[in-house]
């Protein structure tokens, strides 16, 4: 696999032999992909019948840049009731030097496999005014930004056999998906801290300026990190239901008078606070998808 300018360099061929040596390795034949985002490893402590794949040992798959601590860089297959699940722990980013087809190179895997739907799930910093860190916000909307810059997975030769040429991204985030997790969060008490809201992907690594953090809240957006577009991006053009769940693990400094500074230790900190519960929205979520079987987009 290589890259040729911002263009996906990965071939059709490249998908398969990665998809037939998965399912070549494991029985199980997922129906929801779980991508955890930093310091959510555990979110797939809820399957059962686990068979766990280093990501350095899959063909063509994207290695760690060692950005990521502890058990994450794998790929773990479980059970949860009768539901298949493959969960990604440890994701790829623009800002450890991947490009955008390696970090998408999952999600066109999953395709392959048989995954209907994609929960992905991510720390970012809280921009509107009335979030709290901790609280859980589901994505009804994002903002591409690298995207306008011509930093776009789609760029490049486009392969019909996943999806058309100028895919809608007006209902990129399963307005079912969404509502069933309002269910599900409100049936465990988690209401106080669930909201819904626009994220806005920048690539990173550094945190926003206050300027930069005011333009956002300008655009309209809720919440700033950066991951989880180009996934969905492509999610939404191979045809997979997303949902999005973005846990507000900071709040991004709007006024020139604020004396913290974030940083990532604070980040992943929120993350290990809040890991059970959103593990157990994220398992109860995937129990009500199968009862629910959910058929439309
Ligand atoms: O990996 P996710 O969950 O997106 O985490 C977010 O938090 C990290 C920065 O602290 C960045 O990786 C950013 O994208
Ligand atoms: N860009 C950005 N990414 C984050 N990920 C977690 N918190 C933040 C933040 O404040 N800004």
């Amino acid at each position: 696999m290589h890259t040729k300018g911002n263009s996906c360099c990965c071939s059709f061929e490249d998908y398969k032999l990665t998809t037939e040596w998965l399912l070549n390795q494991t029985s199980h034949r997922p129906k929801i992909a779980v991508i955890c985002g930093s310091g959510l490893g555990l979110l797939a402590d809820g399957a059962t019948n686990k068979q766990t794949f280093r990501y350095q040992d899959i063909p063509n798959f994207p290695v760690s840049t060692g950005a990521w601590s502890g058990h994450e860089g794998c790929l773990v297959f479980g059970t949860i009731e009768d539901t298949s699940c493959v969960f990604m722990q440890g994701h790829f980013h623009l800002y450890e030097g991947y490009s955008l087809c390696q970090v998408t190179f999952p999600v066109r895997i999953f395709k392959l496999m048989g995954v209907e739907s994609l929960l992905v799930t991510n720390a970012s910093g809280g921009i509107c005014p009335d979030f709290k860190v901790g609280d859980i916000m589901i994505i009804k909307d994002h903002i591409n930004l690298p995207g306008f810059a011509g930093q776009h997975p789609l760029c490049g030769p486009n392969d019909e056999r996943f999806g058309i040429r100028f895919p809608c991204m007006s209902d990129a985030y399963s307005k079912d998906l969404r509502r069933l997790a309002l269910d599900v969060g409100s049936e465990l008490g988690c209401s106080d801290f669930m909201r819904e809201g626009v994220f806005c992907m920048v690539s990173g690594p550094n945190f926003e300026t206050i300027a930069e953090a005011r333009m956002l809240l300008i655009l309209g957006c809720d919440s700033v990190g950066m991951s989880t577009v180009p996934e969905v991006t492509v999610a939404k053009h191979c045809g997979l239901r997303v949902l999005g769940l973005s846990l507000i693990t900071n709040m991004v400094s709007l006024d020139y008078s604020r004396e913290e500074k974030v940083n990532h230790e604070e980040v992943l900190q929120t993350s290990k606070m809040r890991a059970e519960v959103l593990q157990k929205l994220v398992t109860a979520l995937i129990c009500r998808y199968q009862q629910q079987s959910i058929n439309t987009h």
